[in-house]
């Protein structure tokens, strides 16, 4: 714990301000992970792996997955549907390998999820292994709240923003406009459950600019960070979904003079000309544990 914050924070959060996919198929991508500052790595099995490197692809995952080398970031292995040929021997596969999390995609229902609850029992999956749902499919949006209460093995709701994109025939444009209301479903219903959620992905490499406004935008909305698909998109994510020095100064000042204020038997205080209340110090409190936990990731 940093000196600025002893005796201040709540207990440790789990920084997870850029996820990372790369095709598991692709053995370079997963040996040079080992050396990115991603907070967490999505090796997929799914959409980014052709249908001939299928079964190839799970090996290669999965042998990369138990030999390990990845420090502390959080390895998630994103298997197939369980509607398609691939999707119970990938989450056996996965089962056995023993990653973070296992990562279903397109999840539409609570059913399936404790369907695969119940698989990861029966395949003596590990308990540090925990079900993560691509959220990104309208009746997933319609199901939110439902899938994110399924199970207390969900940690994580991810959005899909591609595929839900396609599907309600929308565009991608630099508001978002036409995926707000399902943003808006699906942090609700992460949020009511206690669960993390990371915003989807910026799809044009060649725009920097585009991609920190897409990660200034994810984090007003609420996401805890922002999936992405190379490695030149790191540094925005990482340093957006960082409290910066100043929130984190203004953070522990407003703890500090909370705290005096309750000693003398006060539930507010002004800070700066700004009421503060119990409310605010929760805030507070958060942003310095992850702080914490981000710095001791580079430990
Ligand atoms: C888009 C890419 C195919 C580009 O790859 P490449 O041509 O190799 O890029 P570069 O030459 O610029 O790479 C520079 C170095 O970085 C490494 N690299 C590149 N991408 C990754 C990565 N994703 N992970 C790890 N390392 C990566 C290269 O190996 C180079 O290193 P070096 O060899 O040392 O020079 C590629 O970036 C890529 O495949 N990206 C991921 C695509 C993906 O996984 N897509 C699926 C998920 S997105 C999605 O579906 C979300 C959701 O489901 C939805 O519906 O929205
Ligand atoms: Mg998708």
């Amino acid at each position: 714990m940093s000196d600025h914050s002893r005796n201040l924070a709540e207990p440790s959060v789990r920084p997870r301000r850029s996820v990372l996919y790369m095709p598991g198929s692709n053995p370079r991508a997963l040996e040079k992970a080992k050396s990115l500052a991603a907070d967490g790595l999505i090796l997929d099995l799914e959409d980014a792996v052709a249908i001939d490197a299928k079964v190839a692809a799970r090996d290669l995952v999965c042998a990369a997955v138990k030999e390990g080398g990845y420090g502390a970031r959080e390895v998630i292995i994103r298997v197939n549907g369980l509607d398609s040929p691939w999707g119970e021997a990938d989450i056996k596969a996965a089962c056995a390998a023993g990653p973070d999390a296992i990562l279903l995609p397109k999840v539409e229902s609570a059913v399936l999820v404790r369907q695969v609850e119940q698989m990861m029992q029966e395949f003596d999956a590990p308990a540090h292994t925990k079900i993560w749902c691509m959220m990104e499919t309208p009746r997933g949006m319609l199901r939110a709240e439902e899938i994110a209460g399924a199970s207390d093995r969900l940690t994580c709701f991810v959005m899909g923003t591609s595929d839900l994109v396609k599907d309600l025939h929308a565009h991608h444009t630099l508001m978002r406009l036409p995926v707000v209301t399902s943003l808006g479903l699906c942090l609700l219903a992460a949020r009511a459950e206690g669960l993390d959620i990371l915003d989807g992905v910026y799809l044009d490499l060649d725009d920097a600019e585009g991609h920190r406004a897409s990660c200034q935008q994810g984090l007003e909305f609420g996401f805890d960070g922002k999936t992405i698909i190379h490695p030149k998109q790191l540094a925005d994510a990482n340093e957006t979904f960082a409290p910066s020095a100043a929130e984190l100064e203004y953070a522990v000042k407003i703890i500090a003079a909370y705290q005096a204020a309750e000693k003398q038997g006060k539930g507010v205080v002004v800070v700066d000309g700004k009421l503060i209340e119990n409310l605010h110090v929760e805030n507070a409190k958060r942003l310095v544990s992850l702080a914490d936990a981000i710095a001791a990731l580079a430990e």
